[in-house]
């Protein structure tokens, strides 16, 4: 799978499109397994259907060395970089960073306090979270209040992207970041604006599990540049005109 930002950027994962490229996959082709291994710039990733509908995704052990991560804020646990604070915007936050593959900067505190998602000013804090020069490839950023420790909320301003709805590599972020911090369970339900998501950080085997829907809203049809033919030729498609 390869997936593009709205910008043109090439992310190495997108949470939300791995669940919509299995139900996709399941949907045209009944006789599909349920489960499959997709290759991504952030390596292997394995979505599963489950028979009540969800998308399960393991999706890899996160990566918690700042160089990598990358970030050049500095270690507080070890190599990992948690509750850093950095002032952005006249605010200090507590950033915790992580990587699902693609770099995620989670903070649960504003100035000391904690986050209420509803106060938060994402469209002026994100872009200067995005481009800050602590985050040398740019960053997703999630913003995160606790529920309960089974249970929180996130907004997210996305690398690339900007306010979305969703993120599911950021909610497997915030989950990490949580329980590094001490705030959170190790399953987690992550609320988001577009809905909520379960999400597992299993001691077991390091890996973090994420629980979703995948849903067709629309179908349809378009012209694509040649590059992209042969993708559609390889599929099956015998000539354009098959789709015109
Ligand atoms: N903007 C992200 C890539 C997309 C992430 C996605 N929304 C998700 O669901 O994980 C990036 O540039 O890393």
């Amino acid at each position: 799978m390869r997936i593009y930002n709205s910008d043109g950027s090439e992310p190495e994962m997108c949470g939300n499109g791995i669940r919509c490229l299995a139900r996709f996959v399941a949907d045209i082709d009944q006789t599909a397994a349920r489960a499959f291994k997709i290759h991504t710039l952030a390596g292997l990733i394995v979505p599963e259907l489950l028979s009540d509908g969800q998308v399960r995704v393991d999706m890899g052990q996160p990566i918690l060395e700042g160089p990598r991560v990358p970030t050049t804020l500095e270690p507080t646990q070890g190599s990992t970089v948690v509750q850093q604070e950095l002032t952005v915007g006249g605010h200090t936050f507590q950033f915790t960073c992580v990587s699902m593959g693609n770099p995620h900067a989670v903070t649960y505190t504003v100035d000391q306090q904690p986050i209420k998602v509803d106060a938060v000013d994402l469209t002026g804090l994100g872009p200067l979270c995005e481009k800050h020069a602590v985050f040398p490839a740019r960053t997703n950023t999630e913003f995160v209040e606790v529920l309960s420790r089974s249970h929180v909320r996130m907004v997210v301003w996305e690398r690339g992207a900007g306010r979305t709805l969703a993120c599911g590599t950021g909610a497997c972020a915030v989950v990490v970041a949580g329980v590094l911090e001490g705030k959170v369970d190790r399953c987690c339900q992550v609320d988001l604006p577009g809905g909520p998501l379960h999400i597992e950080w299993k001691e077991e085997d390091n890996k973090v599990y994420m629980t979703g829907p995948g849903e067709l809203v629309f179908s349809g049809m378009a012209h694509m540049c040649a590059r992209a033919w042969h993708v559609t030729v390889a599929n099956g498609a015998k000539c354009p005109s098959d789709y015109e």
